[in-house]
This record gives C-alpha cells, structure tokens and sequence, in this order.
C-alpha cells in the first residue's frame, strides 16, 4: 500500500491519499495544474512536504535510488543516453518479454534510437519501466503517441499487472481512458487535488 500524507511542493497543495495493491488511480486536470509535479514528488525526484510511505516504509528512511525501483515514475518524454536500443537494457533477454508483450519487434534491438517513431520510443520506455518490476508505476501520459490498437495492447498489459498486485498512478487527459482503467481519479487543478470515484470499473 502507498499512502501520502499531506505531500506539498511549490504550487501543489496538501494532498493525502492511499493507493492499494493492484489498484489504478487515474490522474487527470488541465495542461500545467500540476500532475507531473505530484508524479515526480511521490517519485521522490523534486524536494517535498509531507510523508510518502510504501507499506508503512517512509521513503525518506531509505535511499531515493531504492525509492524509485519500488516507487518508478515514468515520464511522458523518457530519455534515452545511448544511440542504440540494446544499451538501454541491460539484460535484453528479460525485456524480450515486454518488448513482444508491447508488440514490438524484438530486432528492434539493434535499432538507433533515433530512428524509433514515437510511439515506438513510447513503449519502448514502458518495456523498459517493466523490466524493473516497480510496485508503484506513475505513468504520465502513456498512450499519448499511439494509435488506437496500441491503446488496447497497453491497456490490457497494465491491467494484468494490476492483477498481479502492481499499483497504477495514470496521468491520462482522456476521460473514456480513465473510465476504462480506475475506478477512482485525482483531479488537478491549480496545484489542487480532489479526489473522485469514477463510474464504471477496470478494462473488460
Ligand atoms: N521544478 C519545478 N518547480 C516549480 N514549478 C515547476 C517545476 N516544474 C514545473 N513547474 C511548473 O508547475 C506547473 C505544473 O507543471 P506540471 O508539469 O506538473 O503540469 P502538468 O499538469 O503535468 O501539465 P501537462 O498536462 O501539460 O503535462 C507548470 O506551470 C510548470 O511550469
């Protein structure tokens, strides 16, 4: 269980929240409210007010780098340091896994990352959150770049994820997304959040 007690950095106001084992929580609010902000505090990656814990471990207690393993924010731009795809993956064999589970060619191994589309890039950086099978995964804006069977393919995956017990943070600025993947929502405005119950439940 992750629960964040009164967290707070520059604009982002007090916000407290629990985020169960298995479940998805949809994170929506206009273009600069403040949802990358809350993501990469929770990540321990900006200075914060407030605790953070991961059942019951304050991540203040343990080294940030530890901290994002457990707790992996996943950004909607990832870098990438090195030209080719491989040297981003330190055991290929294991990402295989989530490169075909993603639908990407496993030959794209050798590809400069350069030449990826986006959308590739996109789920690439997704394989490469995967591998490292964080509890917490922030998403912010996974599916942005894909087209709509992408969509579908990144869906079902992360839903079976949440059925093996992962938890999801998932910035989407689709509403029938977050309909589909939570049955709750943080709603950002203004550095504010409001928590809310969505309708309908999880991807059938
Ligand atoms: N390190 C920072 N320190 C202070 N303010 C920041 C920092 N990073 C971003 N901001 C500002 O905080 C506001 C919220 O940014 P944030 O990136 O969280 O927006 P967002 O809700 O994720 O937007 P989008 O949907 O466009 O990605 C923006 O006005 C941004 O310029």
């Amino acid at each position: 269980m992750l629960t964040v007690d009164h967290l707070s950095r520059s604009i982002l106001q007090p916000v407290s929240f629990s985020l169960a084992d298995g479940e998805c929580l949809a994170v929506q609010g206009p273009s600069g409210s403040g949802k990358s902000l809350l993501l990469r505090a929770i990540a321990d990656l900006d200075p914060h007010e407030g605790t953070i814990s991961l059942d019951g471990v304050a991540c203040h207690t343990i080294p940030a780098p530890q901290w994002r393993l457990q707790v992996m924010y996943l950004p909607a731009e990832a870098g990438w340091w090195e030209d080719r795809v491989d040297a981003h993956f330190p055991d290929w064999e294991a990402a295989c896994f989530w490169v075909e589970a993603l639908q990407l060619p496993t030959s794209i191994r050798s590809a400069a990352i350069r030449t990826l589309s986006t959308g590739e890039r996109q789920r690439l950086a997704l394989a490469r959150a995967l591998v490292r099978s964080p509890r917490v995964l922030m998403l912010d804006e996974p599916t942005s770049g894909l087209d709509r069977t992408s969509v579908s393919i990144v869906e079902s995956l992360l839903l079976q994820l949440l059925q093996n017990g992962t938890s999801l943070l998932w910035v989407t600025h689709d509403p029938a997304q977050a309909q589909r993947i939570a049955q709750r929502c943080l709603h950002v405005q203004n550095g504010h959040v409001l928590e809310t119950t969505l309708r309908t439940s999880v991807i059938s």
